[in-house]
């Protein structure tokens, strides 16, 4: 049988509890504070550049991590003559539908000559993130080694 703790004994061991719980406390307010600051800058601080290249064996370009894009124009791709259209002669329509990262509209393209011919046109939908710029020419590319 144990016997009952001396008097003196409770209040030190109830000031001592107290003494953990509220430094426990201070430590989980200040990882609180750090945290909320911490997401705070990362969301001020703009995205670097996207950086797309090809790898020498690779016809896949090397972008980066799937953060939110929120300047379009920092990922402004490469030109290449050989593919590129003038988007001023592009008239864009209605929408014709949507995939997992893009949404296609129907559109005029004005040929050089005279008339017009009918496309689909491509595009990121808003809030895209590396990951589906990634994908994007990714598929521009395949189509232009004529695989898709
Ligand atoms: N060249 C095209 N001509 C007419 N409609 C098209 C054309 N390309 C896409 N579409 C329409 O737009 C929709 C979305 O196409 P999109 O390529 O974005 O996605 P998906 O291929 O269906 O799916 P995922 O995003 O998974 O590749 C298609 O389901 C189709 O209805």
């Amino acid at each position: 049988m144990s016997s009952p703790a001396p008097p003196l004994l409770v209040p030190v061991l109830v000031a001592a509890l107290v003494s953990v719980l509220s430094a426990l406390a201070v430590l989980l307010t200040l990882w609180v504070i750090s945290t909320f600051c911490c997401r705070r800058r990362a969301i001020q601080t703009p995205p670097p550049p996207v950086q797309v290249e090809h790898g020498p064996d690779s016809m896949l370009p090397v972008v980066g991590d799937e953060q939110p894009m929120r300047d379009p124009d920092s990922c402004r791709l490469p030109l290449d003559p050989a593919w590129e259209l003038d988007r001023q002669r592009l008239k864009l329509g209605s929408s014709i539908g949507e995939g997992y990262y893009g949404r296609v509209l129907s559109a005029n393209f004005s040929v050089p000559g005279g008339g017009s011919d009918p496309v689909a046109v491509k595009m990121l939908k808003n809030n895209f993130c590396k990951a589906d710029l990634m994908d994007l020419v990714s598929e521009i590319e395949f189509m232009k080694q004529g695989l898709l």
